[in-house]
């Protein structure tokens, strides 16, 4: 069978770097050839963390940071495709994600914003783009997010198994796949987002390297069930959230009354990130008790020890792996996804899941931008 080559591209709310993935994709198959990580400019990482953090731009400046970062995804893919020595003529098309700014699902006018000008990617790449993959979502009555569950089902989804796949990025979103039941799909609440703040306010890290500093801490139990109180866990699907709520004010408002070490902190925010996931399996009703269970990690936080040794602790009667051991990169799951959506696209196939995002129908996502 011939090639039929993608390129996904994802910068997501860590603003940790742009993955680039080529991905081959058919009828039959999806086959993951190469994935790269490219930096964000520190001028423009911090102009954005402003925009998502502060809500504060003009317009002007809003306009230009959106041509910027279209520059920046076309020369990264342009060097990616030189790097690997693929000729262009031979990608079907780009899947980019773009950079959300803001996303604002609920409310009388809801809207979500992802930056980086697909036309300049499309004219400096000389390959057809596509992007602005949620607001269709949105227009139908969805969230707009998370869109990667269609993926995850198209790749994991076992007739035999409870399989839940768990993305740690800045924010966790987990795709709930039971045999015979309706795909369940949306966001936990914070993954990496709280855990990269504390540790750049208190040690000017970006992150926490292998959780390091947090197994120096210790658990807070009552600072964890302040932070659990948060509205947002207790909202049903569907639901999607953002560093609109989850940030250093979020963070800062609910340590107000404690006083506690910095490190002890950390680790109650590791804590935070898996017990918001646990609460939501142990309390799912569509998983099949008579079926083995599986929660299958991707995303930076699968590169975090403590995580990891945490989950397996709170959940003693699921296997507790990463995808990079069912056969995909825990890495660059997003990118190969958005890889997968531009194919959808390119072939009108439906990549929306209405009972994930809770649009009143199936469609096709994302807007094509020809070469
Ligand atoms: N070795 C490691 N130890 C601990 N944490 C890590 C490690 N490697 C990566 N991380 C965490 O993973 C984060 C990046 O995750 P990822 O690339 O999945 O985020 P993202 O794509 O921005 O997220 P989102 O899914 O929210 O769009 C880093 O900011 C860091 O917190
Ligand atoms: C609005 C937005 O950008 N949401 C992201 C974010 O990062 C993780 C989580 O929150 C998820 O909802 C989504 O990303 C992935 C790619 C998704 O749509 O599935």
């Amino acid at each position: 069978m011939r090639d039929a080559l993608y390129i996904g591209v994802m910068s997501g709310t860590s603003l940790d770097g742009i993955d680039i993935a080529l991905v081959n994709i058919t009828e039959k198959k999806i086959s993951f050839i190469i994935g790269e990580t490219y930096p964000i400019p520190d001028n423009i990482k911090s102009d954005l963390l402003t925009i998502c953090e502060k809500k504060q731009s003009s317009l002007q400046k809003l306009g230009e940071i959106d041509h910027q970062l279209g520059e920046l995804y076309a020369k990264t893919i342009n060097l990616f495709i030189e790097k690997n020595k693929i000729n262009n003529k031979d990608i079907i098309a780009i899947g980019c994600h773009g950079q959300t700014i803001f996303h604002s699902p609920t409310g009388s006018y809801p809207f979500t914003m992802q930056i980086g000008d697909a036309n300049i990617i499309a004219a400096k790449t000389g390959i057809t783009t596509i992007a602005d993959f949620r607001r269709r979502d949105m227009a139908l009555g969805g969230q707009g997010a998370p869109l990667v569950p269609a993926f995850h089902d198209a790749i994991f989804s076992d007739p035999d198994k409870n399989r839940v796949i768990l993305n740690i990025g800045g924010i966790s979103n987990i795709t709930v796949l039971t045999p015979n039941k309706p795909i369940i799909g949306y966001d936990t609440g914070p993954g990496n987002v709280l855990l990269d703040s504390w540790i750049m306010a208190n040690l000017d890290k970006s992150y926490d390297k292998d959780a390091t500093w947090a197994k120096t801490g210790k658990i807070n139990q009552q600072l964890l069930n302040e932070f659990l109180i948060e509205d947002y866990f207790k909202q049903p699907y569907p639901k999607s959230t953002g560093r609109e709520l989850f940030n250093l004010g979020w963070l800062k408002q609910k340590i107000s009354t404690f006083n506690l070490l910095p490190q002890d902190i950390q680790t109650t925010l590791v804590e935070l990130t898996v017990r918001s996931t646990v609460n939501e399996l142990l309390a799912n009703q569509l998983l099949n008790p008579s079926l083995p269970y599986e929660l299958l990690i991707c995303g930076g936080g699968a590169k975090n020890p403590l995580i990891i040794e945490r989950f397996d602790k709170l959940l003693p009667n699921w296997l507790v792996t990463t995808t990079d051991q069912q056969g995909i990169s825990a890495d660059y799951m997003e990118a190969i996804a958005f890889a997968w959506l531009a194919y959808c696209r390119i072939n009108n196939l439906e990549s929306n899941i209405p009972s994930v995002t809770g649009a009143n129908k199936s469609i096709s996502l994302g807007v094509i931008y020809p070469k």
